[in-house]
């Protein structure tokens, strides 16, 4: 579909990878909701964009919170052509650390955030976009997750971001085989190592050896290239139930 007078519900729309897709599509004529936990910077963006914008303080995991966001994109903007899901956390963490066995709680808040949220919104933002009128080709919306190159490379500490990021590769498919009935796209991108306020938290052995291990090019990721091929994949309709990594060719070392 075209982007021009649609609306994109853009979950971690306040930062990062996120918030280039907002500026991005608010700028080709689009309207974006920023769902994000992060009030400061989601209402700065909401600000910096206008109109297209609209920022609703949302916490991807609670049902209730994600309800209550898809409702007042709907009372906003009318209605719901899409969404990306950028919404995530990272995390370094050995599985045998110093003091033992990794605590099982750190585990599970990531697969909660990053991937168990991820199918929340994708829940309960398809049904929305399951009812919508459908364009002349058929297509009623189009849903981008965001896994990572860690997905299938994951290096030592990564177990659980690796794991929540795997997962959604995982479902890209099935759900995508089971939206076609409802002309809704599913596509998933993992992208390499780009430069966001996530990255910045790495501890800086493992930033520096990054990025000597992009073959091409040699240099972190601009937020702008997420934003370019999200933008390509709403318009693209063969793109389907697939997972593309956007890396520059990197293939993690073990660290
Ligand atoms: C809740 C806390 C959150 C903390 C912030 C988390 C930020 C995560 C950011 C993710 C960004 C998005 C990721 C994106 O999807 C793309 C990617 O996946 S990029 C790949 C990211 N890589 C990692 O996340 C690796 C995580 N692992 C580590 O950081 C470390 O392994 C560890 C878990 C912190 C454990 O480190 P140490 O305790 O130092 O253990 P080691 O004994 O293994 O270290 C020995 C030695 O090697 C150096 N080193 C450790 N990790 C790396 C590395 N990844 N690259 C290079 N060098 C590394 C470490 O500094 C030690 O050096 P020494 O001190 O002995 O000289
Ligand atoms: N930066 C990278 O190198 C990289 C690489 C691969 C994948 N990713 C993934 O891309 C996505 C975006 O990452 P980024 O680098 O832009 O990070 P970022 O930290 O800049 O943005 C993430 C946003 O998600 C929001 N968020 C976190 N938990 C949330 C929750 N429970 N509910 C709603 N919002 C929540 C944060 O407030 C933040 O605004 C993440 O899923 C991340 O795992 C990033």
């Amino acid at each position: 579909m075209q982007v021009e007078n649609k609306t994109f519900f853009i979950t971690g729309g306040a930062s990062g990878l996120g918030a280039a897709c907002a500026r991005l599509l608010a700028k080709s004529g689009a309207r974006v909701v920023l769902a994000d936990l992060n009030q400061e910077t989601g209402s700065a963006l909401a600000r910096e964009l206008a109109e297209a914008a609209l920022f609703v303080p949302t916490n991807v995991v609670d049902e209730q919170s994600v309800q209550q966001a898809l409702q007042a994109a709907r009372d906003h903007f009318g209605t719901l052509h899409g969404v990306i899901n950028c919404a995530g956390i990272g995390s370094a963490e050995k599985v045998i650390g110093k003091n033992g066995p990794s605590s099982l709680e750190s585990f599970t808040r990531v697969i909660n955030i990053n991937l168990i949220g991820t199918f929340n919104v994708i829940r309960l933002a398809g049904e929305i976009i399951s009812q919508n009128t459908p364009e002349e080709s058929g297509e009623r919306g189009v849903i981008i997750n965001t896994a990572s190159v860690a997905a299938f490379d994951g290096q030592i500490g990564q177990a659980a971001y690796s794991a929540s990021k795997g997962g959604i590769v995982g479902m890209t498919l099935p759900i995508a085989r089971e939206f076609a009935r409802y002309g809704i796209r599913v596509m998933t991108i993992a992208p390499g190592i780009f430069d966001t306020p996530l990255l910045a938290g790495l501890p800086e052995p493992a930033r520096i050896s990054l990025g000597q291990q992009v073959p091409f090019p040699p240099r972190l990721g601009r937020p702008d290239e997420y934003a370019a091929l999200a933008k390509h994949i709403i318009e693209n309709e063969m793109l389907n139930g697939e997972v593309i990594r956007l890396d520059g060719a990197i293939r993690m070392q073990p660290r």
